[in-house]
């Protein structure tokens, strides 16, 4: 499977954010998005993502079996700014919720709850309300989500922001276990992520974008 971010450009509200970006990523690859303050890196991420239509342009997956074609969003899981997650349900039942909810894509294996608890260091607390949890323990069942529902693309907006050295440590090491099954890693980030051989797409913002491989 490949992703092809063709001649993308998208708007907030009047303004043009970014125009003309490009890119294709194989099994295994990984993108960072760097650039200044309100370059635009969140929301390149909310368009790949399918949370946002871009103005212009489109990112499709496309199968290497079959030649399918489809939105780079339906493959795509987004760990964005807010966890996603509900104070009022347990810790286990947001993460049946998103089990449910999202399903395995073709030729995935997901991890169950408490095995995706385990992953992130935490196995022992999924019976309390999401809500209890410290700030870091709400993001490391944050980052379990990503788990307990397989895409082969991740898409993570400053994932490690406001967690500790062991927690960096604890993703980085997610990141590499999905990278080397074949997965795709998208991250605007400032941690080294597990982001080795990383391509680096430079956000310049209305100025239109430089794109650097630096593989
Ligand atoms: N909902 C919105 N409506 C209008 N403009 C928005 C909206 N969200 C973001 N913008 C604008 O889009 C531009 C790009 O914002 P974006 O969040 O994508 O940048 P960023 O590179 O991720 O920034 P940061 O490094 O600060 O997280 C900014 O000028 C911002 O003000």
């Amino acid at each position: 499977m490949r992703l092809e971010a063709e001649n993308l450009s998208a708007r907030r509200g009047d303004d043009l954010i970014f125009v003309n970006v490009s890119f294709t990523l194989g099994p295994g690859d990984a993108l960072v998005l760097t650039g200044r303050n309100g370059s635009g890196k969140s929301t390149l991420l909310r368009v790949l993502a399918g949370l946002l239509r871009p103005e212009t342009g489109r990112a499709v997956c496309i199968c290497h079996s079959d030649d399918e074609v489809r939105p780079a969003g339906e493959l795509s899981h987004y760990l964005g700014h807010r966890n996603g997650m509900k104070r009022e349900l347990t810790v286990a039942e947001n993460l049946v919720f998103w089990k449910l909810f999202l399903g395995d894509t073709a030729g995935g294996r997901s991890l169950e709850v408490e095995e995706a608890a385990a992953a992130v260091d935490l196995a022992d607390i999924t019976h309390l309300p999401y809500g209890y949890l410290s700030a870091g323990q709400q993001r490391r069942f944050a980052m379990a989500r990503l788990l307990v529902a397989h895409r082969p693309i991740w898409i993570l907006d400053e994932p490690t922001a406001a967690l500790d050295r062991r927690a960096d440590t604890m993703f980085e090491e997610l990141v590499r276990q999905h990278r080397q099954a074949g997965g795709i890693v998208i991250a605007a980030t400032h941690q080294p992520l597990g982001m080795e051989g990383a391509k680096n797409l430079e956000m310049l913002g209305f100025d239109g974008v430089d794109e650097e491989y630096s593989a």
